[in-house]
């Protein structure tokens, strides 16, 4: 677990971040969101010591983070940036094998391990291993960075705008991607993005920075429903703020049981998002929808009536149950 509590860093006569109290739970990730220069960067930074801060307490597992040794620490601590941060003369097998080696495992032990990742994050061994960072695809070179940074199974991570540089459907790939190491993983994570969707997407808790404050942190459906402030709020996407709460609410939450009517013909899957639905109910012409199974067996009902009534959605999401 990560907690800070009224942690400020100052350069000189400028407050770079102010005061911010947060705590990150085991196994969950929390994006830090805002405009630029706020101090997200600099929040990060003070956790793997690359900063030191300057006043209020930074605790890691219960432990004040001056007590630990800042080299050891950082070992302890995954950490991926948006330019990668390769040695552009190792090959990427020997990039992702950094810490290991660091941490003295054997060559056999770092060798199953450099392995096991470059599987995990979809780099075959084969085609990759030898490779070095100026043969990779942008998208390539950050799921290395993204090995790189579990090569010591560190349980804490910090990401950086990792996905920042890459084209949308590449970044949308690797969110997925992200997910669903997350979902296997369970690593603490620290996530700081420009990004609000990537944010809402990934985020258990979401915090909202403003020149080095925090304005407002929750789940990102809290922040959904209730934005404190109209900076949060344009933040969220002002208008689209209702469609962004439909992508992180399931069908399934939300389905009525079949009626005695004959079923809609259009069918969605019951972990598909509202959004999804309504997006499939202007695309079809239609406002019921069959929800199935994984075996495309109907097992309930939507309805256009349905979601639109209930746009108060509960707090089920996605990433929730
Ligand atoms: N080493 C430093 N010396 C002096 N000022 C700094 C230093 N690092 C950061 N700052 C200042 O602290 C403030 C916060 O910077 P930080 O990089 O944390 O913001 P950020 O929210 O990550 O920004 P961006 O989204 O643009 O990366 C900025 O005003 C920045 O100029």
């Amino acid at each position: 677990m990560i907690e800070l509590s009224h942690v400020s860093k100052t350069f000189g006569d400028a407050t770079a971040v102010d005061d911010i109290t947060l705590r990150v739970a085991k196994g969950k990730l929390c994006a830090l969101v805002g405009t630029s220069g706020c101090g997200k960067s600099t929040t990060l930074r003070m956790i793997n010591r690359l900063i030191d801060h300057s006043s209020g307490d930074i605790i890691l597992d219960g432990q004040a983070i001056e007590q630990y040794d800042p080299v050891k620490l950082r070992r302890r601590i995954g950490y991926v940036i948006q330019s990668t941060g390769l040695f552009p003369h190792w090959s990427v097998a020997r990039n992702i094998g950094l810490v290991p080696r660091l941490l003295k495992w054997s060559a056999t032990d770092t060798t199953a391990r450099v392995e096991e990742l470059m599987g995990l994050l979809g780099l075959p061994v084969e085609e990759f291993a030898h490779k070095y960072p100026h043969q990779l695809s942008g998208g390539q070179a950050q799921r290395v960075g993204v090995a790189r940074a579990l090569a010591g199974d560190p349980d804490i991570l910090l990401m950086d705008e990792p996905f920042g540089a890459l084209d949308p459907i590449t970044r949308e790939k690797l969110q997925e991607e992200l997910a669903k190491i997350q979902s296997r993983l369970h690593k603490t994570i620290v996530f700081v993005t420009h990004d609000m969707d990537e944010a809402l997407r990934l985020a258990d808790h979401l915090v909202v920075m403003r020149d080095g404050r925090i304005v407002q942190q929750g789940t990102p459906l809290a922040l959904l429903q209730h934005p404190h402030d109209p900076f949060v709020e344009s933040l969220l996407g002002g208008l689209e703020r209702g469609l962004k709460q439909a992508a992180l609410t399931r069908v399934k939450d939300h389905m009525t049981s079949l009626g005695p009517t004959l079923p809609a013909q259009s069918r969605i899957p019951a972990d598909f998002s509202l959004r999804q639905a309504l997006s499939m109910m202007l695309r079809d012409h239609c406002d019921r929808l069959t929800v199935v199974d994984q075996n495309d067996v109907p097992i309930g009902e939507l309805s256009l009536r349905r979601i639109v009534k209930e746009a108060q959605w509960d707090r089920t999401s996605q990433r929730e149950s």
